[in-house]
């Protein structure tokens, strides 16, 4: 440890001792947090379908060129072995079907199977971490009218029920060679620019596909299901048939967890007010942690309050060990390596603030209605040396401090991304 940093984390130590807080305590919990690493922010979405595959519609949308994005799944594994080595913690990775390994092949969406994704659960098993799925349901010619599993069309219907299907073989298959229930979001674009008249009828559609996609009981040992809400997408403004209220009402009577997405939902709503309501009717949930500027952007995540009320309310309400804390965000127009690093590392940094934070005071402040001591020490908590305890908590974690990170991806940036042709 530098002498410095432990210096500080002393002094840190006995500034929150006298609030009651343990700081080695607060390091402990957050050692046990794992996040669930998005793989598509190393080539932004892209896949590897076809050498030169992107994103294309879905609602979704990368910005930006810059070098070194990953071009092969072996560029994206040393990019993720980068990427871990800057977070502090043992974290898992999620997938989606367009990252599997298909040996040059054309192999449809419908027949993405375990057997593509044998190379990854060797990986994972090498590293010991768990992996989580998706199915992908953009990029896609049969994805071109906007629906997929809503679609009227019963042949684009079936050919996405069918990829639902295998994509849930995946996680399972990951859950039994892994021996950690693997976590299968399933979100799909499904939507209209302009005003659908038949709103009920693409819901009753998608209704009936779920039921049918998820009709086959896989146990829960191997993998949940999740499914995404969402309000509106690029070229879905004026409809999106996965509305929230149209997954709480499936997730709830079906049984399955339900996907919050912080770019989802309108700009001034917050997603930390809703987990105290979710959890009093699931669970588990599963979010997706990102950051919307004016729209859904899929902005890298970085310590706003957003993510300080999300992180705290996870706290509060004790339940992050039911929580699987997922990453969605896809910037291209930065080193991508470093945008990982900086999202997660701020998730686990609200995460910090959030054990630090003494909350059986606030409560009682709460309780004798003194709104003055709540709202001053949570200003008082604002500008504690939260910052010191990162360091040590990292240094402890061998992973780069704050002041080393810019450096230790500059190199990276260097030796590995610039020799790369795209
Ligand atoms: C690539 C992801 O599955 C996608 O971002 C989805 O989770 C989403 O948030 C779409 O807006
Ligand atoms: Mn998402």
């Amino acid at each position: 440890m530098k002498e410095n940093t432990q210096k500080m984390y002393d002094l840190a130590k006995a500034m929150y001792a006298e609030l009651g807080i343990d700081t080695d305590k607060a390091m402990e919990s957050l050692k046990k947090v794992s996040l669930s690493l998005h793989c598509w922010q190393t080539d932004d979405v892209g896949g590897f379908e076809t050498p030169d595959a992107e994103l294309s519609g879905g609602g979704i949308q990368v910005t930006g060129n810059y070098p070194g994005k990953s071009g092969s799944i072996d560029e994206m594994r040393t990019d993720l072995d980068k990427a871990f080595s800057l977070i502090p913690g043992k974290h898992r990775l999620n997938l989606h079907s367009i990252y599997g390994e298909f040996g040059g092949r054309k192999v449809e969406r419908d027949e993405i199977g375990p057997e593509h994704f044998q190379g990854w659960t060797a990986w994972a098993k090498e590293r010991q971490i768990g992996l989580d799925y998706n199915g992908s349901f953009f990029s896609h010619p049969m994805a071109e009218s906007g629906y997929t599993l809503s679609s009227k069309d019963k042949k684009v219907r079936d050919f996405w029920i069918r990829h639902g299907k295998k994509s849930r073989e995946v996680a399972a298959y990951f859950g039994r060679e892994l021996g950690t229930p693997s976590i299968l979001n399933t979100w799909i674009p499904d939507g209209s620019k302009d005003l659908p008249v038949d709103r009920a009828g693409y819901r009753e559609i998608l209704k009936n596909s779920l039921d049918e996609v998820f009709s086959k009981d896989i146990p829960a040992s191997e993998m949940k299901d999740a499914v995404e809400t969402k309000l509106f997408g690029i070229g879905s403004e004026a409809y999106v048939v996965g509305s929230h209220e149209f997954y709480m009402g499936y997730a709830m009577s079906r049984k399955k967890m339900i996907c919050l997405d912080l770019g989802h939902f309108h700009p001034t709503e917050l997603i930390a007010d809703k987990l105290s309501s979710i959890y009093q009717f699931f669970d588990e949930m599963l979010l997706h942690v990102s950051r919307p500027v004016r729209w859904d952007s899929d902005h890298v995540v970085i310590l706003n309050d957003d993510i300080r009320y999300l992180t705290e309310e996870l706290v509060r309400c004790g339940r992050i060990a039911d929580t699987h804390i997922g990453l969605d965000f896809f910037d291209g127009t930065m080193n991508r390596i470093g945008a990982y690093a900086i999202g997660s590392r701020s998730t686990l940094k609200g995460l910090l603030l959030g054990y630090l934070e003494p909350t059986a005071t606030l409560k009682k402040y709460d309780l004798e209605g003194n709104a003055f001591a709540r709202l001053a020490l949570m200003e008082q908590l604002k500008t504690m040396p939260a910052g010191a305890v990162w360091d040590y908590y990292c240094e402890q974690m061998n992973v780069p401090t704050e002041s080393e990170l810019i450096a230790n991806v500059m190199d990276y940036e260097k030796s590995v991304l610039t020799g790369r042709s795209r």
